[in-house]
Formats: C-alpha cells, sequence, structure tokens
C-alpha cells in the first residue's frame, strides 16, 4: 500500500523524536530520501571536493538517481520505522488504561489516570517555553490522547509557570536555506500544531497553574474548559515581539469577549489576571493558588465519570460548525506571521530578549 502525505509527515516528526542518534550514514540516507521525495532527482551544483559535508549531502542524493518521489516516500517511512524503537512508538501509541505513564518525551510528562490524560509541560527552568521538539511532542500527545481510553484530557504546565509561550531561542536554529526556509517550515509547524486542538476530539481543559504567555494564551479559545489559580496572567504581547496573533485568536478572542477587549489583549498586549480573564469569558473558573490543585482535580475527576460518549458528541455538536472557519483563520494567520517573522520588527525583539541578560 503506498503511503500518504500524512504518513510522510509522521515520519519527518518521528526522526525529529528519535532517542538514539541513527549515525551520519543513515542521517545521509535520509536526506537523500527526503529530498528526492520532495523535490525529486538531485537540482544542484556538485560542491566543492573541500566542502566535505554538502558533498556527502549531494553524494547521497545525487546517488538516488531518477528514483520516483512516492517511491522515495515509501522508502524514507520504512526507514523511520526501522529506527523508532519502541520507546517512540509509545509516543504515537498511548496505552490505554488507568495509572499508566507514557515513556518517549523529552519535556512533557504524560499520565493517564482516573480516566484523564494528562499532558504536562515540563521544562519549568524555562518557565515551560515551547521548543519546536515540543511542538511536534505536543501534537503526538494529543494525538495518542485522541486515541486512548481516556475521557477527558488535560493540558497544565509544571513549577511556577504554565508555560512562556514560544521558545524565543526557536529563531536562532537557522538553516542552510536561511531565515526564510526557516519561517516556511515554522508556518508549517504552527498551522499543524493548532489545526490538532481545533480537531482533538475529546473534552480539552487547560488547568492554568501559572502566569501564560504567547500561543499558551491564545489557544485557550479552542479548549472546552479553562481554570486558572488565582496567580496566573494572561499575556499576549505580539505587537512588542513584531507578531501577530495566532491559535485562531484574530477570532476567537473577538468572539468571546468582545472586539475592544480582544484588541486591548492581541494589539496592545495587556496583560489579563486571572479575575480579569474569567470577567471576559477566556478563563471558566478562577480558583485560590493555595486548594487550586485539589479542588480542580476533584472536579475533574468527577467530569470524568459522565458517560464519555454523550460528552464526546456534545463536544462535536457544539464545535462542528466553527470547525472549517477556524482552519481558514489558522491558515491566515500563519501566513501573515511566515512574512513578520522575517522583519525588521520581530528580529529586533528576539535579538533583545536573547541578549538582555548580557546587558545586565
Ligand atoms: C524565523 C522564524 C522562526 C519562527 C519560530 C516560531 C515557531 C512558532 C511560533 C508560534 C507563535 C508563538 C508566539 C508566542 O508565543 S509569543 C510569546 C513568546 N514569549 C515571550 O515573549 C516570553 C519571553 N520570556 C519572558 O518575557 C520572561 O522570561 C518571563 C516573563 C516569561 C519570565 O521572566 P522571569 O524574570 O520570571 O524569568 P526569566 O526571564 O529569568 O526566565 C527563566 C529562564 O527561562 C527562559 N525563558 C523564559 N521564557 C522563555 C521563552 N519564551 N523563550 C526562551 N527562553 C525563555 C529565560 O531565558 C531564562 O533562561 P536562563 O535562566 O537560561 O537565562
Amino acid at each position: 500500500m503506498s503511503v500518504t502525505q500524512k504518513d510522510f509527515e509522521n515520519a519527518m516528526n518521528q526522526v525529529k523524536l528519535l532517542k538514539k542518534d541513527p549515525g551520519n550514514e543513515v542521517k545521509l540516507k535520509l536526506y537523500a530520501l527526503y529530498k528526492q521525495a520532495t523535490e525529486g532527482p538531485c537540482n544542484i551544483p556538485k560542491p566543492g571536493a573541500f566542502d566535505f559535508v554538502n558533498k556527502a549531502k549531494w553524494d547521497a542524493w545525487n546517488g538516488l538517481g531518477s528514483l520516483p518521489k512516492e517511491t522515495a516516500r515509501q522508502n524514507y517511512v520504512d526507514l523511520v520505522s526501522s529506527l523508532s524503537g519502541p520507546s517512540s512508538e509509545s509516543s504515537s501509541q498511548v496505552k490505554p488504561g488507568a495509572d499508566s505513564k507514557q515513556e518517549g518525551y523529552e519535556n512533557l510528562l504524560v499520565t493517564s489516570e482516573d480516566r484523564i490524560t494528562k499532558i504536562l509541560l515540563n521544562r519549568p527552568t524555562k518557565k515551560n517555553a515551547i521548543t519546536t521538539q515540543m511542538y511536534h511532542e505536543i501534537m503526538l500527545a494529543l494525538k495518542a490522547a485522541s486515541q486512548d481510553d481516556s475521557v477527558l484530557t488535560v493540558l497544565t504546565g509544571s513549577g511556577d509557570y504554565y508555560c512562556s509561550g514560544n521558545d524565543l531561542t526557536n529563531f536562532t536554529d537557522i538553516p542552510p536555506g536561511g531565515v526564510e526556509e526557516k519561517a516556511k517550515n515554522s508556518s508549517f509547524l504552527l498551522r499543524d500544531f493548532v489545526n490538532c486542538f481545533i480537531d482533538f476530539p475529546k473534552p480539552l481543559v487547560a488547568v492554568v497553574n501559572g502566569p501564560a504567555v504567547g500561543i499558551s494564551v491564545t489557544i485557550l479559545g479552542l479548549f472546552d474548559i479553562v481554570y486558572a489559580s488565582d496567580r496566573a496572567t494572561f499575556h499576549t504581547p505580539f505587537s512588542h515581539l513584531g507578531q501577530s496573533p495566532e491559535g485562531c485568536s484574530s477570532y476567537t478572542f473577538p468572539k468571546i469577549m468582545g472586539s475592544s477587549k480582544a484588541a486591548e489583549m492581541l494589539i496592545f498586549g495587556k496583560k489579563l489576571t486571572a479575575g480579569e480573564a474569567c470577567a471576559q469569558g477566556l478563563v471558566t473558573q478562577v480558583f485560590p493558588d493555595s486548594t487550586f490543585q485539589k479542588e480542580v482535580w476533584t472536579r475533574l475527576k468527577a467530569y470524568s465519570k459522565l458517560p464519555p460518549n454523550a460528552m464526546r458528541i456534545s463536544k462535536e455538536i457544539i464545535r462542528k460548525n466553527e470547525k472549517e472557519k477556524l482552519h481558514a483563520v489558522n491558515a491566515e494567520e500563519c501566513n501573515v506571521l511566515l512574512s513578520r517573522w522575517q522583519s525588521d520588527e520581530c528580529m529586533n525583539a528576539v535579538v533583545n530578549f536573547l541578549s538582555r541578560k548580557a546587558k545586565l
């Protein structure tokens, strides 16, 4: 059976999550098959003999001759699946059942207990900032949660923050194709990431244990319930960063809180307290920090005993008329960001953040 584009994309994600370095020879094979599958036969001039790395890559790609794109795609998927050990499989195929902890994630802790799958952002020393790898891990965890035995899925953070948004060092890892290639890849990644939230089939709950920034705030409009500690704040400093709204917030926020309140957050970067966010409808309920975990989990355990099919079907009927619109909004936001990320305003803001400690 021939592989689909989705299988190919999944395989690309799996490669990023490989626990063990597969070695240079395999990496060259993967590179060559990827290029052949996406661009066809080698179409670039042979690098000079002393440009060792690019010459090795060119040899590997050129060596595939006129192998059809479809076959290259198939071979790529087969090669990745032969490399994926049991730990990387466990990230996409969650083991159903209670009290299980899923291995295979670097910066997430995913557990299933009492019919609730909890996805914990687990990078507290960096305030749970989301690296490129974490975007992939969260997508895999959501996919697994959508297929496991749980009836509710929870996203929460470890340490004092819920999440400080996109890890700004994601801007520094520029590939040989330059900023433009990086921006393009990031735009696809962001689109896929947000799509996972739009399409998530089970009730999705955010347990906002502390301050939330950027994308961790905007996607809240795609959750079914948002519980917040009274320590939490909600901040979307997009203009300060030379960026623009994502996570469908350009559509969900005006709908939830009205256009002028949404503008204060999304254009002017007004930071809301948990109480304010609740008054605006972004947060379902605020709890005192001292009893937050106990009260929230007691509530969620009670909800998890409700009939799962009824909950899933109710979610579906509540959301289904909006889905097409949300996908279109997501695609447009990602497209706008593609050029924002290449702007001087954005680059300067990122450089300022990354160099701030050096200035102290
Ligand atoms: C070319 C195109 C590439 C594009 C790639 C994009 C990919 C998809 C993008 C999706 C769109 C998302 C947008 C957003 O989320 S915008 C919001 C981004 N986040 C921020 O601007 C927050 C930045 N952080 C802060 O302002 C402060 O750190 C914070 C207020 C959160 C906490 O301050 P505090 O003083 O309490 O603590 P520290 O600053 O000392 O933080 C502790 C350590 O954590 C590191 N940290 C925190 N947040 C981030 C972050 N977002 N990115 C990277 N690193 C972060 C911080 O540097 C400290 O680290 P060190 O101890 O090592 O210095």
